[in-house]
Order: C-alpha cells, then sequence, then structure tokens
C-alpha cells in the first residue's frame, strides 16, 4: 500500500492538502478558496470556521478524487499563514469573533499607544519584532477590547488563542489538544525568543491572560492524533507544525546558516537562517525562529516581510481588469521594451521591512499620455523585485554576508520575467526548484522526519531538483539608475504620508 504524508497548507487566500510520497515529490493537492472581509478600510479579517470547512473540504477532495484511503496516511504536516489570530470559547468551541488576518491594520492604534509608552525597545529585546499591526498580540487585544465580556471571560480561562495552527489541531482533535509551534509563537509579540517562553512582562503589558495561550512545541513531533470522524475513520499523527514561511525555508532545504530563500504569494518573505543564534536586525528586519526539531535547539532567522508581493498582480488582474489570469502579467509585461520610466510602489497595506510605515499606502509615478497597461504590469512585477531588493541589502549588512544565491518559491515565481529581474537588480543567481511548493513540502519534510517517513535532512537534500537558474544580465549602470529611481519613489510616498 502507498503512503503519503499530508501537508495541509493553509494560507492567505487558500487552503491546501498536499500529498509527498516517499521520493519528497508532490502526486497530488486539492485546493479551496475562502472569503476574505473587508469591513473597513484596511481591515482584514476570515471566518474561522470557515477555515476549518475549507481543510475538511480539501482532505476530502485530495483522498476522494485519488481514490486513496485516509489509513494511507502515515502523517500530518500543518502549516499556516502566520500571526491570523483566532479567540474561541474552549467550552463551546466557538470563535468569539472574526480571524483577524496578518494584512489587517485595524490594531494601528493600540501599537501606535505601545510605541508613545515607550515599548518599542522592550518588545524588540524579547521578541525580535517591531512593534506593528502585523503581528498577533495586539490582535487578540483588540478582540479582548471589541467582543462583550470578552475581558472577564479570557480572565476566568473560558478563552482560548491561537495562531491558525492552533485553531486546527484543536479542531481535528475535538478540543483536546492546544498547542502551537516555536516558529508560529515567534511571530506573536508576546513570545521571548530569546528564553523561549511566553514572556510575562510582556503579557502584563497588554493586559492577555496567560491561560489563553497555546503550550509551545518544537516543529517536528507527534503533537496529537486526528480523530477518526474527522479524518475517514483513521487516527493519524499530527507531527508537523510551522509557519508558512518557515516551512518554506525548510521545504528549500535551508538548513543551515547563510542559506536564503524568497517566497513570492500574496506577500514576499525573505528568510536567511542565521544558525543557533538570534541575531538582532539594525536594519528594518525582524528576528525569528527558523525552524526547531524534536530535542534539537532552536534554530534562528533573519527575515524581511513584504506585505504586498503577487497580490499586486490580483490587483492588475481583479481591479484594473489587465488580464485575466495571473499568468498572462508575463506576457502583458514583455510586450514592451522597458516600463517607459514608470514605477508602481504596491504599499496597499502600509510598508512593511525594512520601512514599517503602516499607513503609507501605494503611488504610481512617471506616468506620461503613452503609458499603458504593458507598462503598468511590468513596473508592477518590477516592484516585487525592487521590495525584495531593500530587504536583501538590509539583510546582508545585518548578517554581514553577502549572499551569493537565491533561492526562490511560491506561485509568482512561475513568472520568468520576474525572476530574470529579480536576478538583475540583485546582481544575483536566482535559483527556481523544480517544485514551487516548498511551502506544503516543509511541513511534510517536518511531518515525515517525526514519523520516520524521511530519514534524515541530507536525504532530503538529495531530493531537491533544480528547474532553472537565472544569472544577471544587466549592466552596472542600468541597474544603479532603475534602483535610484525606486528609492526616490519610496521616499515620496513615506514622505507624503507623513504630511
Ligand atoms: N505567473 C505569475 N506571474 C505573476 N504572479 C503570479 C503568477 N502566478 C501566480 N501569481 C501570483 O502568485 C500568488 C499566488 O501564489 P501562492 O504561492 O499560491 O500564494 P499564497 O500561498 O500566498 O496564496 C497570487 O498573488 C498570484 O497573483
Ligand atoms: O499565506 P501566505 O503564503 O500569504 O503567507 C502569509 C505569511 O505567513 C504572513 O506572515
Amino acid at each position: 500500500m502507498k503512503k503519503y504524508v499530508m501537508s495541509i497548507d493553509q494560507g492567505t487566500t487558500s487552503t491546501r492538502a498536499v500529498l509527498v510520497n516517499k521520493n519528497g515529490e508532490i502526486e497530488h493537492t486539492a485546493q479551496m478558496e475562502f472569503t476574505q472581509y473587508f469591513p473597513k478600510v484596511g481591515y482584514v479579517e476570515q471566518n474561522a470556521n470557515e477555515i476549518w470547512s475549507s481543510v475538511l473540504s480539501v482532505i476530502a477532495q485530495v483522498l476522494n478524487d485519488n481514490n486513496i484511503e485516509s489509513n494511507q496516511i502515515s502523517a500530518i504536516g500543518i502549516t499556516n499563514q502566520r500571526e491570523t489570530t483566532v479567540v474561541w470559547d474552549k467550552h463551546t468551541g466557538l470563535p468569539v469573533y472574526n480571524a483577524i488576518v496578518w494584512q489587517s491594520r485595524q490594531t494601528s492604534k493600540i501599537c501606535d499607544a505601545l510605541r508613545v509608552a515607550g515599548h518599542a525597545e522592550t518588545f524588540l529585546n524579547k521578541t525580535g519584532l517591531v512593534i506593528d499591526p502585523y503581528f498577533s498580540a495586539t490582535k487578540i487585544r483588540y478582540i479582548l477590547d471589541h467582543v462583550e465580556g470578552a475581558p472577564e471571560r479570557a480572565k476566568n480561562g473560558d478563552l482560548l488563542f491561537g495562531t491558525i495552527d492552533s485553531w486546527l489541531i484543536w479542531k481535528f482533535t475535538h478540543g483536546k489538544t492546544h498547542v502551537t509551534d516555536v516558529t508560529n509563537a515567534s511571530r506573536t509579540l508576546i513570545y521571548n525568543i530569546y528564553e523561549q517562553k511566553w514572556d510575562d512582562e510582556l503579557l502584563d503589558i497588554l493586559d492577555i491572560p496567560k491561560s489563553m495561550l497555546p503550550k509551545v512545541k518544537s516543529s517536528s513531533e507527534i503533537y496529537a492524533f486526528t480523530e477518526p470522524d474527522h479524518f475517514f475513520g483513521s487516527k493519524v499523527p499530527i507531527a508537523g507544525l510551522a509557519g508558512d514561511q518557515q516551512a518554506a525555508l525548510f521545504g528549500q532545504t535551508c538548513f543551515y546558516p547563510g542559506e536564503a530563500k524568497n517566497t513570492y504569494g500574496t506577500g514576499c518573505f525573505l528568510l536567511l537562517n542565521t544558525g543557533d543564534t538570534p541575531k538582532p536586525s539594525h536594519n528594518g528586519l525582524v528576528t525569528t525562529v527558523a525552524y526547531q526539531l524534536k530535542d534539537e535547539p532552536v534554530k534562528y532567522a533573519l527575515e524581511g516581510s513584504i506585505f504586498v508581493g503577487g497580490s499586486a498582480v490580483q490587483w492588475l488582474r481583479d481591479g484594473l481588469h489587465f488580464f485575466e489570469s495571473a499568468s498572462e502579467s508575463e506576457t502583458l509585461a514583455t510586450e514592451v521594451d522597458t516600463t517607459d520610466g514608470v514605477i508602481v510602489v504596491p504599499a496597499f497595506t502600509g510598508l512593511g521591512a525594512p520601512y514599517w510605515k503602516a499607513d503609507v499606502r501605494g503611488a504610481m509615478f512617471g506616468l506620461s499620455r503613452g503609458t499603458s497597461d504593458k507598462h503598468i504590469s511590468r513596473a508592477t512585477l518590477e516592484a516585487l523585485a525592487f521590495q525584495t531588493k531593500d530587504v536583501l541589502d538590509a539583510m546582508e549588512k545585518d548578517a554581514d554576508i553577502s549572499i551569493k544565491k537565491l533561492k526562490v518559491d511560491g506561485g509568482a515565481t512561475a513568472n520568468d520575467y520576474l525572476m530574470q529581474f529579480q536576478s538583475n537588480i540583485l546582481n544575483t543567481e536566482v535559483e527556481r526548484p523544480m517544485i514551487l511548493e516548498s511551502t506544503a513540502l516543509g511541513a511534510a519534510y517536518l511531518a515525515g522526519l517525526a514519523t520516520g517517513f524521511f530519514k534524515s535532512k541530507e536525504a532530503l537534500c538529495k531530493m531537491k531538483n533544480v528547474d532553472k537558474k537565472f544569472y544577471p544580465n544587466m549592466s552596472e549602470d542600468k541597474r544603479a539608475i532603475k534602483y535610484g529611481r525606486w528609492q526616490r519613489a519610496i521616499e515620496s510616498v513615506i514622505r507624503y504620508h507623513e504630511l
């Protein structure tokens, strides 16, 4: 009987179930989109129960469509959109509020108040993170502030908090297991990454009861078994948990210090493995946990989080109606030879790393009477690459290294124009793997290592295949001119929003 590891990749816009075989190949996938709610400008919310239903649907689909029995699944790895926050009643199992999504800016006032009260250094020194609505803790505070009776219920121990990994494992086990892994914990703004524990001082500042929080575990161990009614009669070990960007780092086999990957999905997330010691950033990045295998030390990473990546291409498609499928962005962009000086700054939900300006919004520069959808599409793709350069430059300064090769993955890396431009603007080799779903692969690796389905990290490295390498072919002068224009555009949007 053929066996698989199932990855559940619960992403920002869709949920996937992916079956990975012993050779580390993806054999089957099912995917489902779910509803995004935008109750006010800058707010992004989701329905946690709909997310759970989407997980059950994709599991059913991937098994049924491919005639696979549930007992062929030897382990499950869960990977998830990070930071997105769910608070639920532990007795009824019902969320008390919508899930507040990582992109949502609705806690910017709470963040301002924390900064004004002089807490920025304390949070940074303990969590490696900057105070920004992006991270979970202010979202928990927001829910407690906006749901009647919630503070008392939380203090009585009746409410639980979890990022999506915690929520799903709690549902899979009928409320028996309330855990998270160390990578997800490291994105909450209340987890001390140096002492590896929930931080009492930060919890006090935000007035969040500790009883709400999940137990923090490694990223690769058996946490629990599925209740048979949620998994077609089988008790399957859930054996891998990781935030999706850390899972992608692991899936790209960036196991060792100095190895970096950039994932081009809804946003772009560049992570550099820095090994056993957390490296503080002095250039606008965050320090985070890369992964932890069972009974092994925690490995750390520097991260540059770019909030708008492939979602800018969705904006061209759905907002500006330039084309019907994201892949056509490449066709359109290459119908012209240049952007004709157009720069698009797609700061739709503020600027993340290395700027951290929650209130900035996007802009276009250099428009002329001749500007067309082609120029704007090309400039939008280039914006993903410029943002990546901003972050990579900061990373090289922080880590005092020169990154010789960037491994890439995620949906938008299918775009050859973008990848070639990325290589050109970084002046660095860009390596695209055969399997672009590194996130799902990483979660499968973590679960498979815990259960013996995969033998070792070294064995995983041998399974990886490269699809294409992109090498720079742009002159130094042209690179400097183009990147200089981008930097002036960024300065302008920041100044505009400071007025
Ligand atoms: N060929 C392409 N060129 C540019 N962008 C693309 C292309 N294909 C997909 N995308 C973008 O990539 C994103 C989807 O990638 P994916 O890795 O599935 O993201 P996520 O996991 O964040 O949902 C979408 O935002 C989409 O616009
Ligand atoms: O779900 P994705 O792929 O958009 O990733 C979202 C990130 O985890 C947010 O930090």
